[in-house]
């Protein structure tokens, strides 16, 4: 029996160009869970996101990252990769010349290791599968990566990365903006049948709508580089009806900008 999936982040700091962005963030999702994060603007949290996934921008400098027991810090990032992490980006990046299919085949590969390679049937099969759940044309198979993709149609593909990774932490930037009302109902659909006891989401989120079909356990609000409240999907609720000014005034909190507590 495998061992259910567990992301700890610990007093996590970092910062790019010596602004300090994360300021002690801690967080801990496992299989099975859905965890929203929301926050006003510029919060820090695609820099949570990118800073997990290893983006060579960011520096850590203090706080610790375990997945499964073991330093996520110290991997690359193709490590943290294999090691299950997976992140769908805010803005995804355009590839010219590199097949959508080619690319993603790649990545199968590259998580499977030598001597693990899918079959290119099997690909072939897979891909097929999760097009047709994502009601994505099958010519996007032979399109350049993202290249001319719209917003929506860009967010699809993340998705449907994710589920041929299959990855056992996801995290989700801003997955739903761009996408019109009938491709968030189909994007949901794609994340809720990934949802598993051996599978934990972090979605990042400004909206409520999103979490009406992607059902969260848990919510929290993000200001100032950490996380100052948790709650269940009632949270996100009074967020959307109410905004911020609440919990600023909950907390003490004067500007939610990152800069006003450097
Ligand atoms: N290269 C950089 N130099 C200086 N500041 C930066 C740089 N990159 C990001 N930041 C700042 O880091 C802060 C956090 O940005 P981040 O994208 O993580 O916020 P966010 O909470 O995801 O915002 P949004 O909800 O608008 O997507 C912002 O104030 C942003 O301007």
């Amino acid at each position: 029996m495998t061992a259910v999936p567990h992301l700890q982040i610990k007093n996590l700091r970092a910062k790019i160009e010596d602004k300090e962005i994360l300021k002690g963030l801690n967080l801990e999702i496992k299989g099975g869970e859905v965890h929203a994060i929301m926050g006003p603007n510029g919060t820090g949290k695609s820099t949570l996101a990118s800073t997990l996934m290893g983006h060579p921008k960011y520096e850590v400098t203090d706080g610790e990252v375990l997945i499964n027991d073991e330093d996520l810090l110290e991997m690359a990032v193709d490590e943290r990769a294999r090691a299950g992490l997976f992140l769908a980006m805010q803005y995804p990046s355009e590839i010219s010349g590199v097949t959508n299919s080619d690319f993603l085949r790649s990545a199968i590969n590259a998580r499977r290791g030598e001597g693990n390679e899918i079959s290119l049937m099997k690909f072939i099969r897979e891909m097929d599968k999760k097009m047709n759940t994502l009601e994505m044309d099958e010519s996007f198979s032979h399109r350049y990566l993202n290249e001319g993709f719209s917003g929506g149609e860009k967010k699809r593909n993340e998705i449907l990365q994710m589920m041929l990774l299959e990855p056992s932490i996801c995290i989700l930037d801003e997955i739903d903006s761009g996408l019109d009302i009938d491709a968030l109902k189909i994007v949901a659909a794609g994340v809720n049948e990934m949802r598993s006891a051996d599978r934990g989401f972090l979605i990042i989120t400004h909206y409520q709508r999103l979490l009406n079909y992607v059902k969260p356990d848990f919510v929290h609000v993000m200001m100032q580089g950490r996380i100052v409240k948790s709650g269940g999907p009632e949270l996100a609720e009074r967020l959307e009806a109410e905004g911020y000014d609440w919990i600023k005034e909950e907390l003490g909190i004067e500007d939610e900008t990152v800069n006003a507590n450097v």
